[in-house]
């Protein structure tokens, strides 16, 4: 058996039920903390408590180039990726600015790309090649490629001491990839699975989404399994981010997904391994055009809506503070007989 077929333990549902039992003893109208309520009994069902925490959360940016550029997809330049890089070492990225903020521990892992980046602290470099081929007209990596993609995310879990993982996404023309794999996956047309990504106008939307349909076409008898898919479609990255939800389940780690790329690899990586999913929460959704689809596809219900579209973990960093809160009020509550406040009639 593969590494990414073995099993992950289901979350415990018995204390899934004991959260929901104490939260009905707490002091409010039953059911009055919404969804917050539900995040307390996911983070109970995961932890085996019926008072789970949030100390140490852990932020993975997964980043490569993708070939599919060169069809013009993108309203970016793809050395963006290799720049953006240097900046969330650096500090100046959303994404540093959210982990800094929230002392959650950020290390950019670069998978590949077309211009060099020189090695820096917190960088670490597993470079599968510069980039994937154009998958508009071959298959995006070898079969060496994608193993070695996915088993870089592995290995990256391996490495963490946490409560909860963020895994974010750079990469350039990754909207592209993103939306090919959900059709494949989800057996949709690219018409309803493709957007703006980084905010091309309409007629660079309506060429994107042909580009993305043909290659469909072309790959359509390769296209079988999720691993072939992801080899004929994906990126480096999203490939990485594949292989760390789905060691990050078999550990009994939780992860936190972002927007439209990180949901489209956590797809990917839940048609690997059905037991990922129950492993996965959604931080938000994005503005990208298929992404509420796809978090539906998937029976994801995200935290926030509020219109983000940058990637990189910022989606699922901001909600971070949400699930605090959440945690807060299931453990620190006062109970109605410990306040001595009358119940429910
Ligand atoms: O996370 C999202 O929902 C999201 C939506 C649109 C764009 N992005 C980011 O923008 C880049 C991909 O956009 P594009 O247009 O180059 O395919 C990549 O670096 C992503 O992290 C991310
Ligand atoms: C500047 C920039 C930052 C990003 N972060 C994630 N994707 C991105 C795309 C661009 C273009």
């Amino acid at each position: 058996m593969n590494w990414y077929e073995q099993p992950c333990r289901a979350p415990s549902e018995i204390h899934r039920i004991a959260a929901r039992q104490r939260q009905a003893t707490l002091t409010k109208p039953a059911g009055s903390l919404g969804r917050l309520e539900q995040v307390a009994e996911q983070f109970a069902a995961w932890q085996h408590t019926d008072t789970p925490a949030l100390e140490r959360v852990s932020a993975r940016i997964f980043a490569a180039d993708h070939g599919i550029t060169a069809q013009g997809v993108s309203a970016y330049p793809a050395e963006v990726t290799a720049q953006m890089i240097t900046n969330f070492i650096d500090g100046g990225a959303a994404a540093s600015v959210l982990c800094k903020q929230q002392n959650i521990d950020l290390e950019v892992i670069n998978l590949g790309t077309f211009i060099p980046v020189p090695d820096m602290p917190g960088l670490r470099q597993r470079i599968v090649a510069a980039g994937t081929a154009d998958f508009s007209s071959t298959p995006a990596m070898t079969a060496e490629q994608v193993d070695k993609a996915l088993a870089t995310g592995a290995e990256v879990v391996d490495g963490l001491d946490c409560q909860l993982m963020i895994a974010g996404d750079m990469g350039i023309g990754n909207t592209s990839a993103a939306s090919a794999l959900m059709a494949a996956l989800l057996d949709l047309a690219a018409a309803e699975t493709t957007g703006r990504g980084t905010g091309i106008d309409s007629e660079r939307l309506a060429a994107k989404t042909a580009t993305i349909q043909r290659a469909l076409n072309l790959h359509r008898q390769q296209l079988d399994t999720p691993l072939a898919a992801l080899q004929c479609l994906g990126g480096f990255e999203i490939a990485a981010m594949a292989g760390a939800y789905i060691r990050a389940a078999q550990r009994q780690l939780p992860s936190l997904v972002d927007g439209f790329i990180s949901t489209a690899a956590a797809l990917v990586a839940s048609q690997m391994n059905p037991g990922v999913q129950p492993w996965l929460f959604a931080g938000h959704c994005s503005a990208e055009n298929a992404h509420q689809l796809l978090l539906d596809a998937m029976q994801l219900s995200p935290l926030l809506q509020l219109d983000m579209r940058l990637g990189e973990g910022s989606g699922a960093l901001t909600a971070v503070p949400l699930i605090k809160a959440a945690l807060a009020l299931n453990n620190d509550m006062a109970s109605f007989a410990e306040a001595g406040i009358a119940e429910e009639s």
